[in-house]
């Protein structure tokens, strides 16, 4: 089984301290630090763009998780490479050109992801096996933190693992982002997931430490 990786969601951080907060979560032992990109459009809010990721880059040298909620993403890839991102991760439903901009990814030497809504059938990973470093089932709806995880969307996480596997693809990492707390981070794993976003249940407890600690107490238990 794949060493878990834990990736802290700075959507349910304070704005207002973002260097203190993003600094705290990475003493705090986090393995990534998840980034959530909405443009208005293709989910209903807003948030960070290129540049506060380029400012976040000057001060920390972790592993920066960059999740696309934008349409036509392969717009916005070059300046998210170039403020710092190492991997990026689009949405299946946010462009007809998807094969397109897990290559661009790719060709700027970042890691690709794939990234499936709820309603979301994975039939169409199969066509892009070969072009995905990591595949994001989404357990929540996308556009905001604090949402309670679909459960459907479990059996969807053990499909993808399915066909990776049946693909020899065993070094893709598989994502949960949406409604993961200790309460719902060993199902998740369970069904195939190793890296698990968290945003509310790390930022909205004061320790931030033993937050994460409590999500790698419950995949050990
Ligand atoms: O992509 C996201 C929302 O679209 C966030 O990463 C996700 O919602 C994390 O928040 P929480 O852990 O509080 O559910
Ligand atoms: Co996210």
């Amino acid at each position: 089984m794949k060493t878990p990786v834990i990736a802290p969601s700075i959507l349910s951080s304070d704005f207002a301290r973002l260097r203190e907060e993003v600094d705290e979560v990475i003493r705090a032992g986090c393995d990534w630090i998840h980034i959530d990109v909405m443009d208005g459009h293709f989910v209903p809010n807003l948030t960070i763009g290129p540049p506060v990721v380029k400012a976040l880059r000057q001060h920390f040298q972790a592993t920066f998780d960059v999740h696309l909620m934008v349409e036509s993403p392969e717009r916005w890839i070059q300046a998210f490479v170039d403020a710092g991102a190492d991997m990026l991760t689009v949405h299946y439903e946010a462009t007809p050109h998807v094969h397109r901009a897990l290559q661009m990814i790719r060709e700027c030497g970042r890691r690709a992801g794939l990234a499936l809504n709820p309603g979301t059938s994975p039939d169409g990973l199969s066509y892009l096996l070969a072009d995905v470093d990591l595949v994001l089932v989404m357990t929540v709806n996308p556009g905001f933190g604090g949402q309670s995880l679909v459960p459907s969307t479990l059996a969807k996480v053990a499909e993808v693992r399915r066909m990776l596997d049946d693909a020899g693809r065993h070094d893709v990492h598989v994502q949960v982002d949406g409604g993961i707390h200790p309460g719902t981070i060993r199902q998740a794993r369970d069904a195939g997931a190793d890296v698990f976003v968290a945003g509310s249940a790390v930022f909205d407890e004061p320790n931030r430490a033993l937050a994460i600690e409590a999500l790698r107490a419950a995949l050990r238990e």
